[in-house]
């Protein structure tokens, strides 16, 4: 199966800054990958070396092994769809997604029948004969999607190309892709900033920060086990409660409340605990902290408390909400909790 893709040692600077320190990346034949990360951590500057659209100052890329580090971007066999569609406003729908194909002298049967099929795999066969302007936003994505699949290329590569959708039609987009995504077998490399669309569509994720990866997973991996303390600040709806605190053989000191966790320290350490916020509890015992506001969202509610300086986010089921105002005690599983060296961020446990 072809589609493999290797980025080895990439290191990219402008000038006297360097947007990537050293990027290794293994990309399987096949696979959904996804490039998160806060915006400027280096996630594009990735795709569009890949793609052939900015060269390297150092490092190789691969694909099928083959070293394409210098290869002109029409020469790697790859195919972009960009955030802004970059559709031909002058051409039909039909000769946009043809262009490629036209590009490299395909007959005309050939070339028709490639459009017809591309067109109908992302539902827009009945608008081939439209120009763009005449197209909803979601219609000209569609477009811009059918033109990168339309050759069969190697690898696709997505570069946040939702993000101009309503929230509605994102999501029903999102699944669509991962279907075509599923029915083509293609290798896609898709970026974005937003966590779950990475959780949904990804097959493994690499996360991005400061331009470097922090950790390479499955979407449950990173979930279940962040490698860093921002990985896990990153990802969750809200995300984790990172919380200064002192770790002590089996025991947290937290707000000089201690609490039970399921490993033991090797010495006294300085950590920053990490609980998310489904995973703690309002009841008769723990920490003392006071419910300030109450995010009511339909199947469940938020509850944002304080517990001495700390601020703790609560997921809850509506019917045990506590009101704004109310005080309770916090606690939480001993087997729920992630532990994070304090200076450096590492996962401890
Ligand atoms: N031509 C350039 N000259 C100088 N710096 C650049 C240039 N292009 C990109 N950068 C910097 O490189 C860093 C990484 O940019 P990149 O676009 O790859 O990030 P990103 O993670 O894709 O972010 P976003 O989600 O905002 O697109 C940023 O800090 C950016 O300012």
């Amino acid at each position: 199966m072809k589609g493999n893709a290797q980025l080895r040692g990439i290191v990219k600077r402008h000038g006297d800054t360097t947007v990537l320190h050293g990027v290794d990346l293994e990309i399987g034949a096949g696979e959904f990958f996804v490039l998160l990360g806060p915006s400027g951590s280096g996630k594009t500057t990735t795709l569009r070396i890949l793609a052939g659209l900015e060269p390297v100052s150092e490092g190789q890329v691969l694909i099928d092994g083959e070293d394409v580090t210098h290869a002109e971007p029409g020469a790697r066999d790859v195919a972009m769809v960009f955030q802004s569609y970059a559709l031909y406003p002058h051409m039909t729908v039909a000769e946009n997604i043809g262009f490629p194909l036209r590009m490299v002298g395909t007959d005309k049967a050939t070339l028709a029948q490639a459009v017809q099929d591309a067109a109908a795999r992302v539902s827009i066969g009945h608008l081939l004969q439209r120009r763009p302007g005449q197209l909803s936003g979601g219609q000209q994505q569609r477009v811009a999607l059918a033109r990168a699949i339309v050759r069969q290329p190697r690898l696709f590569l997505l570069d946040e190309p939702l993000s101009n959708l309503d929230a509605k039609l994102r999501l029903e987009t999102r699944l669509e892709l991962k279907q075509l995504q599923r029915s083509l077998g293609v290798t896609t490399v898709y970026v974005t900033h937003d966590q779950e669309e990475a959780m949904t569509l990804a097959d493994r994720v690499a996360v991005f920060m400061d331009g470097r990866i922090v950790q390479i997973a499955t979407p449950r991996e990173i979930f279940r086990r962040p490698a860093q303390v921002a990985v896990a600040g990153f990802i969750g709806t809200p995300p984790m409660n990172l919380l200064p605190a002192t770790w002590s053989g089996d025991r947290v000191l937290l707000e000089g409340v201690s609490h039970r966790v399921a490993h033991t320290a090797p010495q006294d350490r300085e950590v920053v605990l990490g609980v998310r916020p489904g995973e703690m509890r309002a009841g008769t015992e723990g920490s003392p902290a006071r419910v300030e506001y109450v995010e009511e969202l339909g199947d469940h509610c938020i509850l944002d408390l304080k517990a001495g300086g700390q601020r703790i986010k609560l997921k809850a089921d509506t019917q045990a909400a506590l009101a704004e105002g109310e005080q309770t005690f916090l606690s939480f599983e001993p087997g729920s909790v992630h532990l994070f060296d304090r200076a450096s961020g590492q996962r401890l446990n």
